[in-house]
């Protein structure tokens, strides 16, 4: 049955465009919860048939609104409710939390302004960043002056192995050939000694069948007879080896052991003979004789003959040819004495000396470590900006990344042309037949093709690497394998002219080995005395083309692959995309970033959590509030607590106020946070929520300070601010622009100084400074004028000019406070700009941030308390990347009700101080307690401090009491407070 009240009071009317936060701020206040649930389902009712027509709904601004906003940043948040809820205004307004109100050291400090006027324009310019990054290379490769030259020396060095090797290798001398020199030189007999296996076939293809055996059968008998024509062949027709042995090296050949003769009955099993021995290269020499037509004339004493010979070795056919020819006349006309010789006679040439290329093809692996050691440096010096988050700094400060890898290209190909001159100008000077006898652009082109497709491939796979150190060790393995295997692996394919095409382009797919495979093509092409290679010539080159095309190919597969794995392959930092990315809609489309579209997002936010709706019906269906038309901040804390428990998601008010604020039209505030939510995968099933739902805005002349415990999520909201990450959910704006749709734009109105320190080691202050303002779009006088001014201010001018790793911590630190502040972004995100810093270097950092405070928004993460205190405007108290609070400093002390602190340290465990304290004051807090010393936090006029003066003075001995002091609550007392015994978020 339901009370006869719950049936006259009419439902909460909710308005259509309620957000969750009002929805929050109406648990808040609703004196009535049954009310206000019957008035939820009839919105969610309502909600649901109007889910598909509605599309366009805009959010309700209160009628009411209270806001006053001025062109200073002073205003008064409103409330937010409709003007039909019965909420009790008052009780809002009486929490101070809701004034923002610029400080007054930002006020101070307008005046210094006009002194120093930075011109600012932070709008993308193509030109300045390329100009910037270029000069910051040449200032960075000039540092690395040693390691440079090293690279450069490297062909030099190998140049230098190779010639000294070609020195130690003594020609080859060739005597002249004549006796004296100026008569010709002697006939030379074929030396027929020691032949081996020839064949024989009588078989005449012409007429089908054998050739008469009576006249040319006893040429087979002579296995067993030992007679007939072979036998001549063998034994009689051999010319005895003239003595000595004169060295015709241009004559071949000759056979060297003795004959075993075999018959063959068809022509195609000698056929198959003979490409079987001469397939499986067994090493020895063959001649085959095939009998086609033989006449023999007793009478007339003549013989016709035709006896085709086919010998292994060309060079030895006249002395076969000779053989047979003897051998028939001695045989079939019985003529013993006719003896027909065939002689050759060389050339005649003076004596001369043969100089051995040191590279024949054998050895040309020396072309690839000269041109590949460079390797080393491009995929480390890439590995090396993103080990030390160098890149993710650049990319803070607007930079963009297809500039970076123009930018890095060219300057490694520049490098790479360096090495390829010096390789060639030693190359002519010790006139290495490579360079002297090939057409120079023909391997110029090859080179250049080469540089290219190694660069491409360098940056390929420096992708997979995060470690400089590893990724060392790994190119250097790779070079030497790559060089050592492509020269064994190309010497066997280019050997053996059977080897599949197939094979040849998959192996040449790694460019090295494509690169060794060219080099050894252009080898061959001047080995002896051949002319080398030329355009011409490659044309009509078997591989030569293809392999141009290949590493071409090769460039542009690796710098696609390149790209692609950058936008995807998922690092510490960066906002990575879809592996699918480009089939979505959303990264060809740009979409729409007005206020209005902000709006929509929020509502469907608030609405996407089915869950969250489900659990606040069902507390407000099965828990019985007490009705309580006056809360004060203490009950509202509690309430929230008390609804945590039970797993509803409940906004403190200054937080939900906040929200209210940075989602209303009239916020106009630089930096503005909607409810930003980062999730980390941190198991297969496990997400680490370290920001969530995160909302506020910092108007220009404020400074939010965003204080917490370790691991709170202040560095992950930064970073997703500045975009290192991207936000699971929810977005922020930066002087207008989205992170989440323009993040460069965004980006360039950024300053970041990380909580650890990015620079480059090797460049100096100076040059830090110089890269960042050119990045802001600072040239010519107006960057040295800042340049300089920057560095007074931090007090490093007169260590501009040294190395950054010969600055200590807080100079470093000075620093990248310098590099977060030049060029006036519209906000400046710091992260513990001042931790690790000696108290003289702090008061230099705050200093300088109070000076910039006035002309920007700053969101300032610190754990010294003195810092948040001094420096900012408002707190924003953060526990498991929740916000606890937020508000002024002296706002959230009054909430959190700690007026002071006592401290007491007594000389035993247990002396009962404990129970005399919570007697004498019921209020007292126990924040912590260490060893015998404890803590206390005691609210603001709840007891006089004179009587608690007396009673410790009067107690000392009884409760042991060696020390005590009392003091006025800080900020640190607030965070404990405000963080104690809070849940994480681990879902
Ligand atoms: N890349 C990451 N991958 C997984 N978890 C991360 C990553 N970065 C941060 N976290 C986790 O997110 C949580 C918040 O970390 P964050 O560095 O933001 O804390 P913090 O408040 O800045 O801490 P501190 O005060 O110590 O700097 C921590 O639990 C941390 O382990």
């Amino acid at each position: 049955m339901e009370d006869s009240n719950n049936i006259e009071k009419e439902p909460i009317s909710i308005p259509k465009d309620i957000s969750l936060s009002q929805l929050n701020h109406l648990v808040f206040q609703s004196a009535d919860l049954r009310q206000l649930d019957r008035g939820v389902t009839q919105y969610i009712q309502s909600d649901i048939s109007n889910s598909t027509t509605n599309t366009d709904t805009k959010p309700t601004q209160p009628d009411d609104s209270k806001v006053t906003t001025s062109t200073t940043t002073s205003f008064q948040a409103s409330n937010t409710t409709s003007s039909n809820l019965p909420i009790e205004s008052s009780s809002s307004s009486s929490i101070p939390i809701l004034e923002r109100k610029p400080s007054l050291i930002s006020q101070s400090s307008k005046t210094s302004e006009s002194s120093f006027a930075i011109p600012k324009n932070h709008n993308f310019s193509f030109f300045n960043q390329f100009r910037a990054l270029f000069l910051k290379s040449v200032a960075y490769q000039k540092r690395q002056y040693k390691t440079n030259l090293f690279q450069a020396l490297v062909p030099v060095l190998m140049i230098s192995i190779m010639a000294m090797i070609q020195i130690a290798t003594p020609p080859e001398v060739h005597p002249d050939n004549t006796y004296p020199i100026s008569l010709p030189p002697p006939f030379v007999p074929p030396f027929l000694v020691n032949y081996t296996v020839p064949y024989i076939l009588n078989w005449n293809d012409d007429e089908g069948g054998l050739v008469d055996s009576n006249v040319i059968g006893e040429c087979c008998q002579l296995p067993m007879t030992k007679q007939g024509f072979l036998n001549y062949i063998n034994n009689q027709n051999q010319i005895e080896l003239p003595t000595p042995n004169p060295n015709y090296p241009t004559l071949g050949m000759f056979p060297s052991n003795n004959f075993t003769f075999q018959q063959y009955n068809s022509r195609d099993e000698l056929d198959e003979i003979t490409y079987d021995q001469s397939v499986n290269d067994i090493g020895e020499f063959l001649f085959s004789l095939l009998f086609s037509n033989l006449e023999i004339n007793p009478s007339t004493n003549t013989l016709s003959s035709n006896i085709l010979t086919l010998s292994n070795n060309t060079l030895s056919t006249t002395a076969i040819v000779n053989l047979v020819h003897n051998a028939l006349y001695k045989y079939y006309l019985q003529s013993p004495n006719i003896t027909l010789t065939t002689n050759l006679k060389e050339f005649p040439f003076s004596s001369y000396s043969e100089r051995k290329d040191m590279i024949q093809p054998q050895e040309n692996f020396w072309y690839l470590f000269m041109l590949s050691f460079c390797m080393v440096i491009f995929v480390s010096n890439v590995v090396y900006e993103k080990e030390n988050r160098i890149r993710e700094s650049m990319k803070m400060a607007g930079l963009r990344m297809r500039i970076y890898w123009l930018v890095q290209y060219l300057f490694n190909f520049t490098l790479y042309m360096i090495i390829v001159f010096v390789a060639i100008a030693f190359a002519y000077i010790l006139k290495f037949r490579f360079f002297t006898q090939t057409e120079f652009s023909v391997y110029f082109v090859l080179f250049v093709l080469f540089g290219m497709t190694q660069i491409a491939f360098s940056f390929f796979i420096s992708v997979f690497f995060s470690s400089v150190y590893t990724s060392t060790v790994v190119s250097f393995i790779y070079i030497i394998f790559t060089a050592l295997s492509s020269n064994l692996l190309n010497n066997a394919f280019i050997n053996n002219p059977d080897t599949s095409v197939a094979t040849f382009i998959i192996t040449a797919l790694v460019p090295h080995v494509a690169f060794h495979r060219a080099v050894s093509y252009i080898s061959i092409a001047y080995i002896g005395n051949s002319p080398g290679l030329t355009w011409q010539k490659i044309f009509s080159h078997h591989q030569m083309p293809s392999l141009y095309g290949l590493l071409f190919g090769e460039f542009l597969i690796f710098g696609l692959l390149h790209q692609y794995l950058e936008m995807v392959v998922t690092s510490s930092y960066g906002v990575k995309h879809h592996p699918l990315f480009f089939l979505q809609k959303s990264f060809w489309v740009e979409k729409d970033n007005s206020s209005e579209a902000e709006q929509i997002q929020q509502k469907e936010a608030d609405k996407a959590n089915p869950n969250l709706w489900k659990r606040f019906v069902n507390y407000v269906n099965n828990i019985d509030r007490p009705k309580e038309q006056h809360q004060t901040p203490q009950d509202q804390q509690t309430n929230v607590q008390e609804m945590s428990d039970i797993g509803i998601e409940m906004l403190p008010l200054d937080v939900m106020e906040e929200r209210n604020f940075t989602y209303s039209p009239e916020n106009k505030s630089l930096v503005k946070v909607f409810n930003l939510t980062k999730d980390f995968q941190i198991s297969r099933k496990k997400k680490l929520r370290a920001v969530d739902n995160l909302t506020f805005s910092i108007d220009r002349g404020q400074c939010m300070g965003i204080i917490g415990p370790n691991s709170a999520g202040k560095t992950t909201s930064l970073n997703v601010l500045c975009g290192l990450y991207s936000p699971t959910f929810g977005s922020a704006s930066i002087d207008g622009h989205d992170i989440t749709r323009h993040l460069e734009l965004a980006q360039q109105n950024i300053g970041v100084c990380a909580q650890y320190d990015i620079l480059w080691s090797e460049m100096n202050g100076r040059e830090h400074l110089q890269f960042y303002g050119r990045m802001k779009n600072l040239t010519g006088e107006t960057l040295t004028r800042i340049v300089d001014k920057s560095l007074a201010e931090v007090m490093l001018t007169e260590a501009q000019y040294k190395p950054v790793r010969s600055y200590s911590g807080g100079m470093k630190r000075r620093l990248s406070l310098a590099i977060a502040l030049i060029g006036s972004p519209s906000a400046i995100l710091l992260d513990e700009p001042s931790s690790g810093v000696d108290p003289f270097s702090r008061r230099i950092v705050w200093d300088v941030i109070n000076s910039y405070k006035h002309k920007c928004a700053i969101l300032l993460i610190t754990h010294n308390m003195d810092e948040a205190e001094v420096l900012c405007d408002r707190i924003c108290i953060v526990h498991h990347g929740k916000t606890m609070c937020i508000g002024r400093t002296t706002d959230l002390k009054s909430r959190y009700g700690a007026g002071y602190t006592l401290s007491i340290t007594t000389s035993t465990k247990d002396s009962g101080i404990h129970e005399f304290i919570t007697e004498m004051i019921p209020q007292a807090q126990l924040l912590h307690e260490i060893a015998q010393n404890k803590t206390y936090a005691i609210p603001n006029a709840c007891i006089r401090l004179s009587t608690i003066f007396k009673a410790i003075q009067e107690n000392k001995e009884r409760f042991s009491i060696t020390d005590w002091g009392i003091a006025k609550s800080g900020l640190e007392d607030v965070l404990l407070q405000s963080t104690k015994d809070k849940p994480s978020s681990l879902k």
